[in-house]
């Protein structure tokens, strides 16, 4: 089928009250994540891309965060699930590949037992039979040697190739859903582009749908097939990856790409200013104060008031009247 939703989330919002207010990571996002598409999700520093991640995973460590809204995994209701029966959604149904491999290996458990581990967490299999799918795993990602590989230590491999065992991990119980936090920001750009390059193979061999966090466009650009821009916890923009470049429509958007641009004349241009403090964040448009396109209209809507068209989301109060026509324009 094509187009299969397998992860959904309807109007999610992730909060934590803190002595100073509520702090708002997360502003009733929907995003779909379909079968063996790559969804890409990028925007600045502190925007609420993790907290977004970990909140559909139930692996927030902070007992206080608040989710509310949905998160729907193929027609089941994460939301409403013991942490018993998200521990077995975890790994099984969907995985997560993080930043820092070495903040999730056990220094003292060989590569090996990590696979054991975490496959014999979700299957009846005799030891044997799992480390016959760890190899098959570790054969996927190209790591040479994958018999000593299974013998060996974290602190023994190297930084990209801890990473690739960690994708391997992931991916041997073929969940239908994998999220990726920034998952080559820790290797060196060769190494990143190899293993980003692998990852893609992978799942779209096994129709996987995943949403790749990233805060580099390059990254976005050359992985996704669709993209959404996060600003404060929101979701500004989100259309289909060449659509996004080639007419990007939110100024923060436009603002990032110009930045990447240049970036890439070794100048960093950053979008001016810093975006709002995300506690007791108002419901007005969060980049007015940044934006170079503001207008009167801007302070008239509501964020919830402003939605998009078609597959072009574009959540700016300038594209709200007649925005059909303007958006048609564009594309
Ligand atoms: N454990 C926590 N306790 C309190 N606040 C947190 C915690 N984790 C994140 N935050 C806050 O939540 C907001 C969103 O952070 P988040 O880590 O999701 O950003 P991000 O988009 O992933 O940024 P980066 O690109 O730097 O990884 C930030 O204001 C951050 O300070
Ligand atoms: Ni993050």
């Amino acid at each position: 089928m094509k187009n299969e939703v397998v992860l959904k989330t309807d109007n999610l919002q992730v909060f934590l009250p803190n002595n100073q207010g509520i702090l708002r990571a997360v502003n009733g996002v929907d995003l779909e994540i379909k079968k063996g598409k790559i969804l890409g999700l990028v925007g600045e520093s502190g925007c609420g891309k993790s907290v977004m991640s970990l909140s559909l995973l139930g692996l927030l460590k902070n007992k206080e965060w608040k989710i509310e809204g949905e998160i729907e995994l193929r027609g089941k209701n994460l939301l409403s699930l013991s942490k018993e029966e998200m521990r077995k959604v975890r790994g099984k149904e969907m995985a997560m590949i993080m930043q820092n491999p070495m903040s999730v290996f056990d220094p003292l458990t060989t590569i090996g037992g990590h696979f054991v581990d975490t496959i014999q967490n979700h299957i009846k299999i005799t030891t044997k039979e799992a480390k016959k799918i760890a190899l098959e795993n570790l054969k996927k990602v190209s790591l040479p040697n994958p018999e000593k590989i299974m013998k060996q230590y974290p602190f023994q491999l190297s930084g990209g190739m801890l990473q690739r065992v960690m994708i391997a991990i992931a991916i041997a119980l073929n969940p239908a859903v994998l999220i990726a936090d920034e998952p080559t920001t820790a290797v060196d750009v060769t190494v990143q582009h190899q293993i980003l390059g692998q990852l893609k193979k992978l799942v779209k061999e096994h129709n996987t749908g995943v949403l790749l966090v990233s805060h580099d466009l390059g990254v976005i650009a050359q992985m996704a097939d669709e993209v959404a821009v996060m600003y404060c916890g929101y979701i500004v923009e989100k259309a289909p990856v060449e659509e996004l470049f080639r007419h990007p429509a939110h100024p923060y958007t436009k603002g990032l790409l110009s930045s990447r641009f240049q970036l890439t004349k070794r100048r960093l241009k950053p979008i001016e200013g810093q975006p709002p403090s995300l506690i007791n964040l108002s419901n007005q448009c969060p980049f007015l104060e940044r934006c170079n396109e503001a207008e009167e209209i801007c302070t008239k809507y509501r964020m919830d008031e402003i939605g998009g068209i078609k597959n072009h989301l574009v959540r700016c109060a300038k594209y709200v009247t007649g925005n059909e026509v303007m958006l048609h324009e564009l594309a």
